[in-house]
């Protein structure tokens, strides 16, 4: 709770009006069944139409001011809310940009999707409700108590009795309830995340033929979150039978009570009427409660949620001071290093040791999950090496900071993405150093420049969201243009030139190695053809290097190597061609 009154005291006035002006509203509502007992004993009782016109008249006024200051109220706690909840958005969304790659991999990305947008949504609702009814209502029921006690004090052992087994029935309820709703929220979740999933894998789904199972497992979650749903509206729905038949129970004793009272010359009717208004007021906001109760349970929990994401440590890597000379040294060196993700018992890569002097070039290649893309991992600092050493220019990356080290390293992930905007605006992404010269440069490099060209505008041509309005090829081209761009000394291509054709990737490698800043470049590929040429090529199993060197003499020492460039080249073709 200390972390939302963090925000709320930024709307003080806000959270001070709402509640006021609400209660100012009660008041008046709670004078209402005082006058309507005047214009019944007083007015209709003596017949005396302009008293009745003149009580009349004083209703209006306080229906008038009462809605003045129920929207004066909805007004503070609406901004209130509205404000708390987009700032909070705003910081939890900084937060997640800044959150380290271990971070968000633990979260998830749905996790975080459902933080920012029903989390948020749930405290903006809470916010809202509690500013307009945590003192209305509480105040509205024992208000209606006391003004029944001044219209009769006897009558207010009745009402004594119905609020407790009101407060008893909805404590009852609310309680059995909010196991259920938690469970609902989590469950609404996973559907969530089913429904994202679905719709994003919608095509792979489609090209597999798998979307009966996919319905029936969609299914079999609504179905799950529908038994709860209706359990929690099952007992939800008893709240308003009972809670009406208590006060209609009452009503009849207050009826009965009163005209015995009546009878006797000591309360009038109108009196009565009044007492049987306020019963009625205290039914509707003991129900306004329960409402408020659960609203609040549910926007509690969401900001545990949110919290629990705002508290993360910043950043879990480690940083160290180094002051070694950076140019004395390779570009790169690995110096027996070990790594396991976070949660991960396994390490995903052990022993890592090579060298890159630089302007070199390096080929890694291996089969699926040997550890090639973990190794790039460690060399941008994504992560912190569980064991030994990445140095670049001689220097520990834990001794960088992050954002020179982004300059330094000029990465193509192998599932990059690009966003919506202007492909200028892509390749440049917000660095504002790189001129339309550098781009020019990239794109050319990148082999990109037909893309360019057969887009109407141009470098001004839309990109679609995900990028749909670009084949695989052309997405990979752009992406690298966009690593190219900000002329990085060093250059990771992370399998991104898997969707190119051979030439395409030949051309690709050559102009890389034309380019006039000569970056030390690290190749990842699946494909002999790709690495070949490297000045060296890492050959990965198992998280291990297994084999390093030239081409040549992998292709006559290395069994795996040879089995992986065999499988692409079989030696038949190749004896054949020669
Ligand atoms: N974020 C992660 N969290 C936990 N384990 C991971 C993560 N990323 C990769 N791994 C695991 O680490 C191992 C090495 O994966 P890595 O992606 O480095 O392989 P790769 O050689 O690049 O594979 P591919 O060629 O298929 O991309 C695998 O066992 C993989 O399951």
């Amino acid at each position: 709770m200390k972390f939302l009154g963090k925000y709320l005291k930024d709307y003080k006035k806000e959270s001070i009006f709402a509640p006021l002006f609400k209660m100012l509203e009660a008041i008046f509502e709670l004078l209402v069944p005082l006058v309507m007992a005047s214009i019944i004993d007083v007015g209709i009782a003596n017949r005396d139409r302009d008293y009745v016109i003149h009580m009349c008249l004083l209703l209006t006024l306080f229906a008038i001011l009462g809605l003045a200051f129920a929207i004066t109220a909805q007004y503070f706690a609406a901004k209130a809310a509205i404000y708390t909840a987009s700032k909070m958005r705003a910081d939890l969304f900084h937060r997640i940009m800044d959150m380290s790659a271990a971070s968000h991999g633990s979260v998830g990305t749905s996790a975080l999707t459902t933080r920012i947008t029903s989390d948020i949504n749930q405290i903006q609702s809470g916010i809202n409700m509690f500013l307009r009814l945590f003192l209305r209502s509480p105040f509205i029921v024992f208000g209606a108590m006391i003004m029944a006690l001044i219209v009769d004090v006897k009558s207010t052992l009745i009402f004594v009795i119905v609020i407790a087994l009101l407060g008893l029935v909805v404590y009852g309820i609310t309680k059995s309830t909010l196991p259920i709703f938690s469970r609902i929220q989590k469950k609404m979740e996973r559907v969530f995340l089913a429904v994202g999933e679905n719709l994003e894998g919608a095509r792979v789904i489609r090209a597999f033929g798998n979307q009966d199972q996919q319905k029936q497992a969609f299914g079999t979650q609504t179905e799950d979150l529908y038994a709860d749903q209706m359990r929690a509206g099952k007992v939800s729905a008893l709240l308003n039978p009972i809670t009406y038949v208590i006060v209609n129970l009452g009503v009849v004793a207050v009826i009965w009570f009163g005209s015995t009272q009546v009878d006797m010359g000591i309360l009038a009717k109108g009196q009565v009427v009044a007492l049987v208004n306020y019963m009625s007021q205290i039914l509707v906001e003991l129900i306004k409660l329960a409402n408020l109760i659960v609203v609040l349970m549910r926007a509690y929990a969401s900001v545990t949620r949110v919290e629990q994401i705002m508290e993360m440590p910043y950043d879990e890597r480690t940083y160290v001071t180094e002051t070694q000379k950076a140019s004395e040294a390779d570009a790169v060196s690995y110096e027996q290093v070990s790594f396991a993700y976070p949660q991960a018992g396994e390490m995903a890569i052990r022993d890592i040791d090579f060298k890159v002097p630089d302007h070199g070039t390096v080929g890694i290649i291996g089969g699926t999950g040997s550890g090639k893309s973990t190794v790039l991992h460690l060399l941008n600092h994504m992560y912190d090496a569980s064991k030994g050493k990445v140095l670049i220019y001689g220097k520990d990356v834990r001794s960088y900071k992050e954002n020179e080290l982004t300059k330094i390293v000029g990465l193509v992930p192998q599932r990059g993405v690009l966003f919506h905007g202007s492909i200028r605006d892509n390749i440049r992404f917000g660095r504002e150093d790189i001129t339309d010269d550098m781009i020019a440069t990239a794109v050319h490099a990148a082999q990109a420049d037909n893309v360019i060209e057969s887009k109407e505008h141009g470098l001004d041509e839309e990109i679609l969201q995900d990028a749909r309005n670009l084949s695989g090829g052309q997405r990979q081209r752009l992406m690298i243009a966009r690593a190219l761009a900000g002329q990085p000394k060093i250059l990771v291509l992370d399998d991104s030139a898997s969707a190119l054709d051979v030439a395409t990737d030949a051309a690709l490698r050559k102009a890389i190695r034309g380019l006039p800043w000569h970056p030390t470049t690290f190749i990842v590929s699946q494909r002999a053809s790709s690495v070949m040429e490297a000045d060296q090529i890492l050959v990965m199993e198992d998280g291990c290097i297994v084999g390093k060197g030239k081409h040549e003499d992998l292709l006559r020492d290395n069994a795996i190597y040879q089995e992986i460039y065999y499988s692409q080249f079989p030696k038949d073709e190749k004896e054949q061609n020669s």
